[in-house]
């Protein structure tokens, strides 16, 4: 079950409707405070806890996980940055029998866990407290955030204040974006989502493994998926994405090509011609080392046919309403999806979102923080991927994955989503010395 991922509105909201449904807002704080303990006590060991309390709820949070981890025989020290101001808050700051200290002359201990801020920050941090906090943090053995590291926004994971580098993280009844949007996500340590008893029905989810059509026994490689790749101006880009449609399972990689192209598998086949009608295709593949020459996309777009469009192809759509009434996946990175959607407004998710409507296509958004948009609002948010797969030519690998994902009969999103996940399992089992061409040696290890 793929986690969900909320907004702070939205998360509020579906908190409301729990508390209409007849759970207390004090059962959601025992809930989210003992899961907090919980997850302390599994991750962390028993050491000595500082727990910093905001005025809010998420440091009502704390100070029901102080009386847990007090019962569990921890020594377990509450600072607080002011009393609480919520109610739930002020019935779990009643319910701990123990000291509260000040934060101001709070000193440091091996396990942090921050209840300073969650989904109800509205501004950065007083310098004096973000000071103050960051050197607590970057002083304990294990510094443990509560929903959220105290400064980060929640819904578009910018930093409002300078954040130390948190272990874990854990989060109530969903995810917020912040926990899968650069910079926040790479603060966040590990990321643990704990079930409070809220029903967070959401459209926007981290995307999981993905659940692969089976072969079929009496299937042929044309059931299996015809990836056909259109080459252009730089041969060495369409290689890579075309031998990672193969790899991905793809049952028949096709290239049409002008000139005879070295380094294909001999099980791809090249040819001069591009027949995009011959209804066995399955994914058209354009973009990977085309170069500036727009008839090859025209033509790609000629065919009633699922496309994949990336690197170079995306340039050449100029209005992305061309894209209207065909089948298409759009895999930009930053500066492609800016040159092809211009400035928008909001977070990373919601760009990708309007994005997707502007073209009515499927869009993979990619960087650090992946995300997949659907013009239908389903938003896909990739689990964090190893840093080194910044390297020439993951991005053509990534396209062909995608296409062989959509040829082997997964619609649209669903193929997106599977190629980004599979694409950052495979970036992870190549190592962190890997190129382009070992990503492909390691995509079948993944499937
Ligand atoms: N969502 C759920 O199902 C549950 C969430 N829980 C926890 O509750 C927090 C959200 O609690 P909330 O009270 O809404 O917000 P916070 O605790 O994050 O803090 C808001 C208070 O802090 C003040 N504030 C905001 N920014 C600052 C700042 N930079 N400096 C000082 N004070 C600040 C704010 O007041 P303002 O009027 O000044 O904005 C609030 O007083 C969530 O993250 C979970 O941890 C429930 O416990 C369990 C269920
Ligand atoms: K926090």
């Amino acid at each position: 079950m793929s986690r969900p991922i909320l907004t702070a509105e939205q998360m509020r909201a579906a908190e409301a409707a729990a508390i209409d449904a007849g759970i207390a807002e004090t059962v959601l704080m025992e809930q989210a405070g003992r899961a907090l303990a919980e997850a302390v006590r599994l991750y962390a060991g028993p050491r000595e806890t500082l727990i910093l309390c905001g005025p809010g709820n998420n440091g009502g949070d704390g100070y029901v996980a102080a009386r847990f981890l007090k019962n569990a025989g921890y020594t377990v020290r509450v600072a607080a940055l002011a009393e609480p101001t919520a109610d739930a808050a002020k019935w779990a700051r009643g319910q701990w029998d123990g000291p509260v200290e000040s934060f101001a002359a709070a000193t440091e201990a091996p396990i942090i866990i921050d209840c300073l801020f969650g989904t109800g920050l509205s501004r950065g941090l007083e310098p004096v407290v973000a000071e103050r906090l960051l050197l607590l943090v970057d002083k304990a053995l294990v510094a443990v955030a509560c929903d959220l590291p105290s400064g980060v926004a929640s819904d578009d994971g910018t930093l409002l204040s300078a954040i130390g580098n948190y272990d874990l993280t854990v989060s109530f009844g969903a995810l917020k974006p912040a926990h899968r949007l650069m910079p926040a996500m790479s603060r966040m340590g590990r990321t643990v989502l704990a079930d409070i008893g809220i029903d967070p029905g959401a459209d926007w989810f981290e995307i999981e493994r993905p659940d692969l059509p089976s072969l079929d026994p009496a299937g042929h490689k044309y059931s299996r998926g015809l990836v056909h790749c259109l080459a252009g101006q730089m041969p060495g880009a369409i290689v890579l994405a075309a031998t990672a449609a193969a790899k991905s399972g793809a049952g028949y990689v096709r290239v049409s090509t002008s000139l005879p192209i070295s380094g294909l598998p001999s099980s791809v086949v090249q040819s001069g011609g591009a027949d995009l009608q011959d209804e066995r295709i399955g994914c058209i593949l354009v973009g990977p080392g085309l170069g500036d020459v727009p008839p090859v996309l025209t033509l790609a777009l000629t065919a009633p046919k699922p496309i994949v469009i990336d690197a170079d192809g995306i340039g050449l759509v100029g209005d992305p309403e061309r894209l209207h009434g065909h089948d298409v996946i759009l895999t930009p990175h930053e500066g492609e999806f800016g040159k092809l959607f211009g400035k928008l407004e909001g977070s990373k998710a919601e760009r990708a979102l309007e994005a997707a409507r502007r073209s009515q296509s499927v869009v993979v958004y990619k960087g650090p923080d992946t995300l997949v948009a659907a013009p239908d609002g389903r938003l896909g948010f990739a689990p964090p991927a190893p840093a080194w797969l910044a390297t020439a030519g993951t991005g053509d690998v990534l396209a062909g994955m995608i296409a062989a994902m959509r040829a082997r009969g997964l619609e649209a999103f669903d193929a997106a989503c599977a190629g980004v996940w599979l694409h950052g399992r495979a970036a992870e089992a190549a190592g962190p010395h890997m190129i382009a061409d070992d990503l492909l040696e390691a995509i079948p290890s993944v499937l």
